[in-house]
This record gives C-alpha cells, sequence and structure tokens, in this order.
C-alpha cells in the first residue's frame, strides 16, 4: 500500500517537540493508543502514523521557541490514492493547529503509481512546436477585458508576428459575451493558421478555462473538438484534483497549463500554510500540469530565488513522472533574459505581458526582442552588444537589463 512521509516545521518549546510529533503521528490516524487493549494495538499497528525524525532548525527569534522539522510517515492504508485523501490525512485539521507548515510531501513509488502527471511534459510541448534548442518565449494577452473579439485577434497576430512561441490569456478572462471561450479558440487558430503560412512561424495559443467545476470537463471536451492547443487553468482556485481529473480524461488530452493565481494564500506564510516548492512543484506535477507558473526572483511579484529554485526542482528532477515547463513571471522584461537562463536553463518559458506589450514598437516589437535576447544568450553575446537587435536594444533602454553572474 505504500505510504506519505509528511514533512513538517513547527515553532514550539524544545521539550514539547517530541510529544508534539507524537501528537501528530497517533491524532492523525489511529487515535490514542497505549489506552487499547493489546489485541486492537496489534490490529491497528499498520494504520499508526511514525515519527521518523525531529530535526532542530533554528530558532524562532520573536518568541526564542525552537523552530524544527517533523519527518511523519503515514500509513498507505490509510487514504485513497488521490491528492484530497493524501491531504486531508497529512494537513487537514492539523493545518489549523498553531504554527505549522507542511514543507514536503514525499511519496513512495507505489503511492506515484496512483498518480498520471504531466500527459505531455517538457518533451512533448516541445515536439508540438518543434523548438529544442533555446527557452521557448510566451506572451500574455493584455488589457483585452471588454473589448471585442476584432481587438483581441489583432492582439494575438501582433504577438504571433513577434515570434513568441505561446501567448497565453490572462487569467482573468472568463466567460463573456465578447470573446466567448469558443470563439477564442475557432478565431485565434485561423489567426495563428495565417501567421504560420505567412512567416512559418508556428504559436500555440493556451485558452483560459473557467467556469463552474462540473462544467468543466465538458467544456474542455469542446475545446479539443474546436481545435484548441492549450488550456490554461487556474488550479488554486478549484483545487488540485481537479486539474488532475482535467488530465486524466482521454477525450481531453490538451497540455495543461497551471497558473498560480490564489496559491499565496497557502505559501507566503513563513509559519503557516505549505512551501511553494509543495505547492507550485511537486503537487501541480503529481496531479499532471505540462506548465507551472510561479513568480520570478526579480520581477514585480518577486519571489525569494532559494524558493523559486525549489519549484523548479520539483518540476524538472528525475522522476516516473514527466518534467513539468518552470514558467518564471511576472513583471519579466527582455533585459531579464539572461539571469533567467543562468537560473533555470534551456528547459524554462519565458513569459511576459507589460514585457512584451509594452515595447515602443508593441507586441510585435516587444516579441521580437524577446527572441532577440534568447538568441544573444545563446550566442554568448551580452544583450548591449547585439547591435544588430534593434528591438532589443530599445527594450534595455526602457527597462535596461541584468548580467547573469558568471558562475
Ligand atoms: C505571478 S505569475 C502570473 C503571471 C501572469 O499571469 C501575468 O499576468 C504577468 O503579467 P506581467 O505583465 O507582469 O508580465
Ligand atoms: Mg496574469
Amino acid at each position: 500500500m505504500g505510504h506519505v512521509t509528511a514533512v513538517y516545521q513547527i515553532i514550539a518549546k524544545r521539550e514539547d517537540l517530541e510529544k508534539k510529533a507524537e501528537g501528530i503521528a497517533l491524532g492523525l490516524t489511529v487515535g490514542s493508543w497505549t489506552d487499547l487493549p493489546l489485541l486492537v494495538q496489534e490490529q491497528l499497528k499498520k494504520h499508526k502514523g511514525q515519527v521518523v525524525e525531529i530535526k532542530e532548525t533554528g530558532e524562532d527569534p520573536s518568541s526564542g521557541k525552537t523552530i524544527a522539522q517533523l519527518h511523519i510517515r503515514f500509513p498507505g492504508e490509510n487514504f485513497s490514492k488521490d491528492i484530497p485523501a493524501i491531504l486531508t490525512t497529512t494537513f487537514g485539521k492539523l493545518s489549523l493547529d498553531g504554527e505549522i507548515k507542511l514543507l514536503d510531501l514525499q511519496f513512495d513509488d507505489e503511492i506515484f503509481r496512483y498518480f498520471p502527471g504531466p500527459r505531455f511534459g517538457i518533451q512533448g510541448l516541445r515536439e508540438k512546436l518543434g523548438v529544442y534548442d533555446r527557452p521557448l518565449v510566451m506572451s500574455i494577452f493584455k488589457g483585452v477585458i471588454g473589448r471585442d473579439m476584432d481587438y483581441l485577434l489583432a492582439q494575438l497576430r501582433e504577438q504571433a508576428l513577434g515570434g513568441v512561441d505561446l501567448v497565453k490569456d490572462d487569467e482573468i478572462l472568463f466567460e463573456n459575451s465578447l470573446t466567448s471561450f469558443e470563439t477564442r479558440i475557432k478565431e485565434g487558430k485561423k489567426v495563428l493558421d495565417n501567421v504560420y503560412q505567412e512567416k512559418g512561424h508556428r504559436t500555440l495559443y493556451a485558452v483560459n478555462l473557467t467556469g463552474k467545476t462540473f462544467e468543466l470537463k465538458d467544456k474542455a471536451r469542446k475545446a479539443k473538438e474546436l481545435g484548441a492547443d492549450i488550456l490554461l487553468f487556474n488550479v488554486f482556485t478549484y483545487g488540485l484534483d481537479v486539474l488532475q481529473a482535467l488530465r486524466e480524461d482521454d477525450e481531453i488530452a490538451l497540455p495543461i497549463m497551471a497558473h498560480p493565481a490564489f496559491s499565496g494564500s497557502f505559501t507566503s506564510s513563513e509559519k503557516y500554510g505549505l512551501s511553494h516548492s509543495l505547492l507550485l512543484g511537486k503537487l501541480i506535477r503529481i496531479a499532471g500540469a505540462d506548465f507551472s507558473l510561479f513568480p520570478s526572483p526579480y520581477g514585480s511579484v518577486a519571489l525569494e530565488r532559494d524558493k523559486v529554485l525549489k519549484v523548479k526542482e520539483e518540476l524538472v528532477k528525475e522522476s516516473v513522472l514527466k518534467p513539468v515547463f518552470p514558467v518564471p513571471s511576472a513583471g519579466i522584461h527582455p533585459g531579464l533574459v539572461p539571469i533567467l537562463i543562468h537560473d533555470f536553463g534551456k528547459d524554462c518559458v519565458i513569459n511576459a505581458g507589460g514585457g512584451v506589450h509594452g515595447h515602443p514598437q508593441g507586441a510585435k516589437g516587444g516579441g521580437k526582442a524577446f527572441r532577440q535576447a534568447v538568441d544573444a544568450v545563446s550566442r554568448g553575446v551580452p544583450l548591449n552588444e547585439a547591435a544588430e537587435d534593434i528591438e532589443l536594444q530599445e527594450a534595455i533602454r526602457l527597462w535596461g537589463w541584468k548580467e547573469a553572474p558568471s558562475n
């Protein structure tokens, strides 16, 4: 049946650590133990949680209490093999119980068997695009709420002409009468096919899958039928299990791009909630997204670099599950491309909204500037020396640039 080991950070008095750990191991499994008759103890043994390790990691400056990691193993016999059951077992009621944060869930191979992971993964997406040797570039629709289809399609065309590989809806674009989901897919496809005919450049479009949970599958199947390329999904307002259901449906079978909207409510506290690497990395991969968006360390919604690198590690590390494309995002402009490639390597997606549309030559110029920045880094040329790249030079005059460290 396998097992899951949960790693918690707690803040408590040193002398209480062991009691706290035992309390979790018992309280979230068989309850009080020693009072039970020996026969019952024997019967329940395989359901009892085990304290595997207690590790002190520091002192909380505000309270003087000890910060510690508790590693507790939960037997697979106790839960069905789905994310809601695993999260409820390991961090259900416990998440409400004082200063405790779930840092990691370690699954053994037996548990992994129940989770599909990404359908396409990095390699599958590269095959769709025919791009193998560089980071992908993605652009985001901006300012399309309240605008009609002509406006949206013109914006799509400009972005594609700039040479971006992917264009995604903004996560705040929902079902609406001016630019409906189905029309965006059908008409968007025509625009992107035209650009392909004219320029030989393929751009894929990630359409925002929104609406009531129990209508999503039908809507996603319709999207597939209409020829959608990719589904954008606000996974944290729906739940990871909904993502998994979309991933597992063979009639949908589209790549899924997980947006991090709302995840900050679970991850931002140092003392409560879940770690970024668990939520935006490991769980997103297990549930089956092909792309994971998260704040980069350098843009407008910055997240500390060490946390971001741990997210990336969970998305791409060796596993039976396919790797997920890391998409460091928010406030990205072409001048950040060298440092992003330094941190994330070629297997990432460079994603920008304002950094594309705010270019002096519009979205087409913005897309070009990003592609030029990626190419300059591939050639080992500092951005300010790529003089022939006019759009890139305009972008770095406007936003500056950041040289990657030499290591
Ligand atoms: C916090 S990651 C989400 C990225 C996103 O959805 C977005 O709209 C970023 O736009 P920007 O103009 O900051 O590139
Ligand atoms: Mg957005």
